[in-house]
């Protein structure tokens, strides 16, 4: 039993909880609680007042985190300290936006300048490309840019892209190939001209089965079109921290772009990982982006608990998941641009906090990282709301959305702001069976029937919610809004003690799967497996059924 679930804290909160009123009670007994659980940093604000919660639990709570020694983990990881002690590495992703004056120390050097370096040299590359004066191998500017990678490596650059598609340079246009499925790449293929296209492969590792053979078929795409094997130069660059494992596989060593072991895959966007980003966008509005998620930081290592935005969503989190057993968490974001978000969320909390083994490799005896799911606003209400607000299962959700839209259009906005709204409010207050049945008083149903429908309209509300809001969907309140839920990710790992930076599960998928491909690639069926293994892989070395 882990020290954590014995806690007088722990034991404290599970008491408490099952003792708090309804939300409507919460709110009809304070109507300073809008006020009073709110709270704006860095071009966002947080309305966490649809939570199950009063001034207690968040004492608890935050007792809870002081008791996990929460603020020296918070600079233990931005000093540079070896965190993640399963890979013996400093995670400091926060390096890649903090200042040029600023000294951070890896492995005992000062790595803000390399940092700085390869920020310029980003930006020496982006301003060539942008202006044309990068040429194809006929002479031609490029028009397309397409991007290898998998993981941290697709999901960071795909959805920060989208994000920002009103900042977008004009003239040049990006296309995401992450899958292994042949038929992700030939169809982003379809229709592309060699001579004005660049391939920007981005792999850490550099051993990335996908990206590696992505890489290699669009190497053969791009050699069959007319190239030349001296063409490759123009158009093929790679960003990876295994600069002599990408000069081996044949990458200019000039058009290779470093990012390093410090840096977590699923935090990597804000290094030479984010290129595509940047060749979009535009090099300004990359720094924008840095500096959105530096002034996060700042606010992570400064601001009191009880006022720290990514600390209060980290343990409203902790609160359901471990208190409430809410086993998922729903991202609602009323931004079309946004719609990526949930899939990059996923990555980040899933990849990070699914785990079942404290630092020290103790089985954990409590809940750790929920399945984090979602979509965009208004089209879930049309589909999976419905679960939300009459299933059994208890889903907390953060509804995120721009005050001001980049599409200004008739009432569009005002109408997505109210769905928004009133979906919160909603979850929150349900319906009784009095409020039902009231709203059946007209109809021609026999009193029966009145009872079975309104027993149905029923909506015990009660359902947590946060809402997100920012002015306007920039670079700088984008940077500010993915660092936010880094840190919260951060610190819910925290309190369960356990490493958010490594990833063995997944390690063990790209293991096996290159052991069962030497299987398919053999002459003989296999018969070392268990007998579901080999039938399957039998089955598709016939190739029917
Ligand atoms: O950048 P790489 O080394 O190709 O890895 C891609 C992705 O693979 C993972 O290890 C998981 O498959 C992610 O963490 C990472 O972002």
């Amino acid at each position: 039993m882990t020290t954590l679930t014995q806690s007088a804290t722990w034991k404290a909160l599970q008491a408490h909880t099952s003792q708090i009123p309804h939300m409507r009670t919460l709110f009809d007994q304070n109507p300073q609680r809008f006020e009073q659980m709110s709270v704006k940093a860095c071009g966002l604000f947080l309305d966490y007042s649809k939570n199950r919660i009063n001034s207690d639990t968040l004492e608890l709570l935050f007792s809870l985190a002081n008791e996990a020694n929460l603020s020296e983990k918070i600079s233990a990881m931005f000093k540079g300290d070896v965190i993640n002690n399963t890979e013996q590495r400093s995670v400091l992703h926060t390096a890649l936006r903090s200042k040029a004056d600023q000294v951070i120390i890896a492995e005992g050097a000062n790595i803000v300048p390399e940092v700085q370096q390869t920020l310029a040299k980003m930006a020496e590359f982006v301003e060539s490309v942008q202006s044309g004066q990068w040429k194809g191998y006929t002479g031609k500017a490029i028009t397309d840019v397409v991007s290898i990678g998998i993981g941290g490596s697709f999901l960071g650059p795909k959805i920060v892209s989208q994000a920002l598609r009103p900042y977008w340079h004009a003239g040049l246009n990006c296309h995401f190939v992450a899958n292994v499925d042949a038929t992700s790449i030939c169809e982003k293929l379809k229709g592309l001209n060699a001579e004005t296209t660049l391939f920007v492969m981005s792999s850490k590792s550099f051993g990335t089965q996908e990206t590696l053979t992505n890489t290699l078929s669009a190497k053969d795409w791009f050699l069959a079109q007319g190239a030349t094997q001296q063409d490759i130069a123009k158009h093929f660059v790679a960003v990876t921290s295994n600069v002599t494992k990408a000069t081996e596989f044949g990458m200019d060593a000039n058009n290779i772009f470093p990012m390093w072991d410090w840096v977590g895959g699923r935090y990597s966007l804000w290094s030479a990982i984010g290129l595509p980003i940047a060749l979009l966008v535009g090099m300004d509005n990359f720094k924008a982006l840095l500096d959105g998620a530096h002034q996060m930081d700042e606010h992570f290592v400064s601001a009191p608990l009880a006022q720290n935005m990514p600390v209060i969503m980290a343990m409203l989190s902790v609160l359901y998941g471990n208190f409430h057993g809410a086993q998922s968490h729903v991202i609602l974001t009323y931004d079309h641009y946004l719609r990526g978000l949930p899939a990059y969320f996923q990555q980040l909390d899933m990849e990070s906090n699914g785990k079942s083994v404290t630092l020290n490799g103790t089985d954990v005896d409590y809940s750790t990282g929920p399945v984090i799911w979602g979509g965009e606003g208004t089209n879930g209400q049309h589909a999976y709301h419905q679960l939300l607000h009459q299933g059994t299962a208890l889903i907390p959700a953060d509804f995120i959305m721009p005050l001001q839209s980049h599409n200004p259009l008739g009432e569009h906005h005002d109408q997505l702001a109210s769905n928004c709204f009133g979906q919160t409010q909603a979850l929150m207050q349900g319906r009784t069976f009095e409020e039902a049945l009231a709203e059946l008083s007209n109809s021609k149903l026999d009193e029966q029937q009145k009872a079975l429908i309104a027993k149905h309209k029923v909506m015990s509300g009660n359902k947590p919610s946060n809402t997100l809001l920012m002015d306007k969907l920039t670079p700088t309140t984008l940077g500010a809004l993915i660092a936010l839920y880094e840190h919260r990710t951060f610190v819910q790992g925290a309190i369960w003690q356990i490493n958010s930076f490594d990833q063995w599960g997944v390690e063990l998928g790209k293991q096996l799967g290159n052991d069962v491909l030497e299987r398919i690639g053999a002459d003989q069926d296999a018969t070392e497996l268990d007998s579901s293994s080999n039938a399957l892989i039998n089955l598709y070395r016939q190739g029917k059924l």
